[in-house]
Formats: structure tokens, C-alpha cells, sequence
């Protein structure tokens, strides 16, 4: 797959009209004939702005497809996906960060997120302050200058999401991306993320495998049935973005209602 970083230079991006996402009867199969492997759908979901969309479901249920649909990797065999009211395409409309950061080497980590910054039309006199915010954002105020390989893997996804971010595109994507994380790392890093995507407004759609990641990050959660997928349950997540510590929000009773609810989907559709 491709990244925000390859995609082309902005001064393109999507214009402001039209919902963010709206993915209409999409359905997508791999190859054809007697190859042929139906991933996904068909699937209908409508995301207005600001909407933190995490999908969860079986493996091999499509989840990565339609996300790859969504980001313009590849177009849909079926039904239409528009961002902004536009067909999407690489790098135009959607940051997207993956299970592995992708980070290029031989740039700082200042450097990976600037480059975004330069692909987006960002001047090169406002990139310093640009990249000092985004890096701030993300909990990495002074690393700049740090060599990649030089910081820790949950340092790396940081980057990854400062760089999504930088491309102030209308939606950001993330598939998987602390799966490769500790417990621990992986915790901080979606108390960050809650965060960061309340402050900023970001319209978001999230994969994950985990039912508590999904009710902690979520404003709305969509469990998908096995491959080809298809909308199993869809759940508004009316919990409060602000104000409470992550212990205080795992204890509300509507949170522990939310994880019964959405485990139960995941565990009959995976039966
Ligand atoms: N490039 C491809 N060519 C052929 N088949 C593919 C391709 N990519 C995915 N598939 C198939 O499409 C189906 C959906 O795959 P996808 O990766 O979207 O699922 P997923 O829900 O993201 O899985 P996981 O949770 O394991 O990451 C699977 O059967 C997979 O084998």
C-alpha cells in the first residue's frame, strides 16, 4: 500500500462540501473467475464530521479492504465511496497510518513529519512551528532531531499519526495501528489518541481486533460479519470525550454495557 506521504503534492485537497464519508452498497472482490475472493459487503455507512468510526470483526472480514477503499488504494467492484463528495484517491483526502509506523530512515523524525507538510502545500517558512505543534500533539515536544531508529516502536506510531495529521486532510484512517504495541505502550497511546482526535475534531475511521480498544476510542463502533463482510451491529458510542480519566471512563456502567454488547456481536458473528 501506499502512504499520505506519496501521494501528490496538496494544494489538491478535497473540498469542504459533501460528507466527510459516505460508502454506498460497496461491495469489492479480489480477481475474477474461478479466483475470484468476494471481501467485502455490500456495506452502507454514512460518517458525518467528527465521527470516530472504529470497525471491528473477524479476520479476513475486510476491514483493511474497505479502509483501502476509502483511501483511494483501489476502487470498489461495487457501490460508490465519496470523501468530501469526491472519489477518493491516494494521498488526497485521507491521512492513514498502519500497523508498522513506515517511517523513512534517513530522516529525522522532524524530517518524516515535514516532508508531509511539503506534499501538503504547507510554506516552507511556517514547516518548523508546524512540525514543533504536530510533534507536541502526538506527546513528542523535542524530538525533532532524533534519528528514527533512535526512538521506541510507540515513539514511531506517534510520528506516523503526526504525519497523518499533517496533511490536515478531511478523515484519518488508521488500520491496526498499535497492534504491534505492548499493553502498556499500546494504553498511553490510545489515551493520546482519544485525545488528540477530541481536541482536533478529526473525523476518523479505526480498525481493531479489541472490543475495549473499540468502546474506548470510539464515538461509534460497526461490527462486521465474516468475509465477505457486512454490517453486523452498528452502535453509537455515547460516552463522554472529555473530562474523565481513562479509569473513571472503563468504570461507567454504560461503558461495561458497550463491551457486553459489541463482544457478544463479535463472538456470534465469529461463531
Ligand atoms: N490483494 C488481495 N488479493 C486477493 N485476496 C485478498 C487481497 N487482499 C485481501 N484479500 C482477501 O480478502 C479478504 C478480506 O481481507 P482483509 O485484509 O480486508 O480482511 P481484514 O478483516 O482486514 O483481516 P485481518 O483482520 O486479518 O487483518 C480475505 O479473504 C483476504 O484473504
Amino acid at each position: 500500500m501506499s502512504s499520505p506521504l506519496t501521494g501528490p503534492p496538496a494544494g489538491a485537497r478535497a473540498p469542504a462540501g459533501g460528507a466527510p464519508l459516505s460508502v454506498r452498497d460497496v461491495t469489492h472482490t479480489y480477481g475474477r473467475g474461478a479466483t475470484a475472493v468476494p471481501a467485502l459487503g455490500p456495506v452502507s455507512l454514512e460518517v458525518p464530521a467528527g465521527e470516530f468510526l472504529v470497525l471491528v470483526g473477524p479476520s479476513g472480514c475486510g476491514k483493511s479492504t474497505l479502509l483501502r477503499l476509502i483511501a483511494g488504494f483501489e476502487g470498489p467492484t461495487g457501490g460508490q465511496v465519496r470523501v468530501g463528495g469526491e472519489v477518493p484517491r491516494p494521498g488526497r483526502q485521507a491521512g492513514v497510518v498502519f500497523q508498522q509506523a513506515r517511517l523513512l530512515p534517513w530522516r529525522t523524525v522532524g524530517g518524516n513529519v515535514e516532508l508531509a507538510l511539503r506534499l501538503a502545500g504547507v510554506p516552507r517558512e511556517q514547516r518548523a512551528a508546524r512540525v514543533a505543534e504536530l510533534l507536541d500533539r502526538v506527546g513528542l515536544a523535542g524530538t525533532a532531531q532524533r534519528r528514527t531508529w533512535e526512538i521506541s516502536g510507540g515513539q514511531q506510531q506517534r510520528v506516523a499519526i503526526a504525519r497523518a495529521l499533517a496533511g490536515s486532510t478531511p478523515l484519518l484512517l488508521l488500520d491496526e495501528p498499535f497492534a504491534a504495541l505492548d499493553a502498556l505502550t499500546r494504553e498511553r497511546l490510545q489515551e493520546d489518541l482519544r485525545r488528540v482526535s477530541a481536541e482536533a475534531g478529526t473525523t476518523s475511521v479505526f480498525v481493531t481486533h479489541s472490543v475495549d480498544e473499540a468502546v474506548f476510542l470510539a464515538t461509534r463502533v460497526v461490527v462486521l460479519t465474516r468475509s465477505p463482510g457486512t454490517v453486523a451491529l452498528d452502535v453509537p458510542v455515547d460516552l463522554p470525550r472529555s473530562g474523565l480519566s481513562p479509569d473513571e471512563l472503563r468504570g461507567l456502567p454504560g461503558y461495561a454495557a458497550l463491551r457486553a454488547e459489541i463482544g457478544a456481536a463479535v463472538r456470534s458473528v465469529a461463531s
